[in-house]
């Protein structure tokens, strides 16, 4: 399924956040969405679920969906949103239990993402008991659980720390490499941009405009912390950004 916004606009009260955004998301790829503080990344990320309506515009939907899709739009935020109560194949469960599945499909499914996110020996494990990475990675295999058309990713690993960053943007690499995802996936930080987007999409400060779409070749799998071509196109994005971001933050300051 591909997903096509069609000169978006959204106002909160007087306040416009978005402004005419034309976007295509593309089937099988990963699409970053970075800008400065409050340009509506999140907004925007809502109204591409379905969770909010835009003012005006459109967001089409074309093309099936996956087989075997139980939620074509899923989320991943950046608090894990995982159920204490719940084991991690009960967090991951959960997903599932609306679906009537039968019991061993269910099983099948949360074996078949606990391997992929390497997490089968924690199975039983209370998020309690769990490191912040091991929390994201359980909120992983339950976005996979459903088999989404496109996750939505909402600063997946703003609340880690980097070397955890780096562990679990390793991690989604292998995950796309051995069965590409779509997804759109909002963040702050530029290295995870071109570390994980075939396309980063940048926003002006608020009301959030697109201010240029940055295409990156190499195949993700290829691409490592460091490299020169990377780095240029992290130079690029700040350059892009720099002044927008000085003067969102005395925005925010003055607010
Ligand atoms: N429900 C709401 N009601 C009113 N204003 C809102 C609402 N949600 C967001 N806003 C405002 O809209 C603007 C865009 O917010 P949004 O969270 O989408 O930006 P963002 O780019 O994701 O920000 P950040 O980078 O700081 O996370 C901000 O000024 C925010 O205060």
């Amino acid at each position: 399924m591909d997903l096509t916004l069609s000169n978006l606009t959204h106002r909160y009260g007087a306040t416009e956040v978005l402004s005419g955004i034309d976007l295509d998301i593309a089937h099988g790829r990963i699409l970053c969405i970075v800008g400065p503080s409050g340009c509506g990344k999140s907004t925007l990320l809502r109204m591409i679920g379905g969770l909010e309506r835009p003012t005006s515009g459109s967001v089409l939907q074309r093309g099936a969906v996956p087989p075997d899709c139980l939620n074509p739009l899923t989320y991943i935020f950046q608090d894990f949103a995982l159920l204490p109560w719940r084991s991690v194949a009960g967090n991951i469960a959960l997903v599932l239990e609306d679906h009537r599945l039968p019991g061993p499909r269910r099983d099948q499914i949360i074996a078949d993402v606990l391997a992929r996110t390497n997490l089968t020996e924690f199975r039983n494990a209370w998020p309690r008991q769990l490191s912040g990475g091991m929390k994201q990675r359980v909120a992983i295999a339950r976005a996979l659980a459903v088999n989404p058309a496109v996750m939505l990713m909402d600063e997946p690993l703003s609340a880690l720390d980097a070397q955890t960053r780096e562990l679990l943007m390793d991690d989604l690499v292998a995950l796309w490499t051995r069965a590409p995802f779509t997804a759109v996936y909002v963040t702050h930080n530029l290295a995870e941009a071109v570390r994980l987007g075939h396309r980063i999409v940048v926003l002006s400060r608020r009301p959030g405009r697109i201010r240029e779409i940055v295409e990156i070749d190499t195949p993700l799998a290829d691409r490592h912390a460091g490299d020169p071509a990377l780095e240029a196109h992290q130079a690029h994005l700040w350059q892009l950004m720099r002044d927008e971001a000085a003067a969102a933050d005395m925005e925010l300051q003055n607010g």
